[in-house]
């Protein structure tokens, strides 16, 4: 069944998710198509939490670019940066759209995707601070020096309702199945990235917060299967970031916003596809 976005020119049909309950992992497929690109790819990505016990990332992937008009593989290439950067990007994307106020950018986790949406969001809004809050402690340390040696000032929290208190914009980007961001920590107005929780898409924040912010996604029709127990719970979701831009729906910046990311397969595309083509301009 295949979903076609709103310029009807994009092939993405929702993506498998193969759970492996007995090691704690998913491999997920994410194909998609563009007409106006005339490009072709699939992600493979697998999501194993407890990789980090074996210094392996927990998120990896390859992606597979086609010529679309043989299907015949282009390249095979390592889809781990690019999952890094398009997520954080497309959160920038989201940010630009929602947020009224860019001074304090709360994160909560100290993983991958917190450094890349650290980097990129700042990158973009330069804030006057940056929070991190980790579960384990020394590992946002870990992160807030990295950054500080970049120059950027950032103060590392004990708990996380600290981190995000008075915050504008707030990442989590954690595999928390329980949440870890709750309604009544929240000033008025604030926007949250919700990047993580892997196939529990909804997990990291407590479910009186979606009940009181208006939502947004990346894409409505994978909403449907992958935000199913939010939609089950009745909280509804208002839009996607691409109907705000088009202007099709509005931006409520004045109430708490949430960008509840999925991560699409025509992200990785674009991704794969721009890389391609600056790799045969270097081999020329
Ligand atoms: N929306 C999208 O497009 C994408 C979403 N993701 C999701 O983003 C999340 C982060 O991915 P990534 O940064 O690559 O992963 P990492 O393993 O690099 O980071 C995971 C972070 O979560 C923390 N964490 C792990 N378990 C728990 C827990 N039970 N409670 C609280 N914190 C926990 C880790 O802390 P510690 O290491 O100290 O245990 C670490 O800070 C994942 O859920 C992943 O599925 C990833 C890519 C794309
Ligand atoms: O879009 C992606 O890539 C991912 N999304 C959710 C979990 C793992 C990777």
């Amino acid at each position: 069944m295949a979903s076609v976005s709103m310029c009807n020119e994009v092939i993405q049909p929702p993506r498998m998710f193969m759970r492996i309950p007995s090691k704690n992992g998913v491999l997920l497929t994410m194909p998609a198509f563009s007409e106006s690109e005339n490009a072709m790819a699939c992600k493979l990505v697998t999501a194993y939490p407890r990789n980090v016990e074996k210094g392996l990332s927990s998120i990896i992937a390859t992606v597979l670019l086609f010529d679309p008009d043989t299907g015949k593989v282009s390249a095979i290439m390592d889809g781990n940066e690019i999952t890094t950067w398009r997520t954080a990007a497309a959160s920038v994307v989201a940010t630009k759209y929602l947020n009224n106020q860019t001074k304090t950018l709360a994160i909560l986790g100290a993983g991958t995707q917190a450094r890349s949406h650290a980097e990129a969001l700042d990158l973009f809004f330069n804030f006057t601070q940056i929070r991190i809050w980790n579960h384990r402690y020394e590992r946002a340390q870990k992160l807030a020096s990295n950054l500080e040696k970049e120059g950027k000032s950032v103060v590392t929290c004990r708990n996380a309702e600290e981190c995000v208190q008075d915050a504008d914009v707030i990442v989590t980007a954690t595999f928390s199945s329980s949440p870890i961001l709750k309604k009544d920590w929240i000033k008025p107005g604030a926007h949250i990235n919700a990047i993580g929780a892997g196939i529990s898409h909804h997990s990291e924040l407590e479910m009186e917060l979606y009940e009181i912010a208006v939502i947004y996604t990346d894409d409505m029709s994978s909403a449907k299967y992958e935000l199913k127990g939010l939609l089950d719970a009745g909280i509804s979701i208002f839009g996607e970031i691409g109907e705000v831009i088009n202007g099709s729906k509005s931006a409520e910046c004045n109430k708490i916003t949430i960008f509840q990311s999925l991560g699409m397969a025509v992200e990785d595309l674009v991704s794969a596809k721009l890389i391609y083509e600056e790799y045969k301009k270097m081999k020329k």
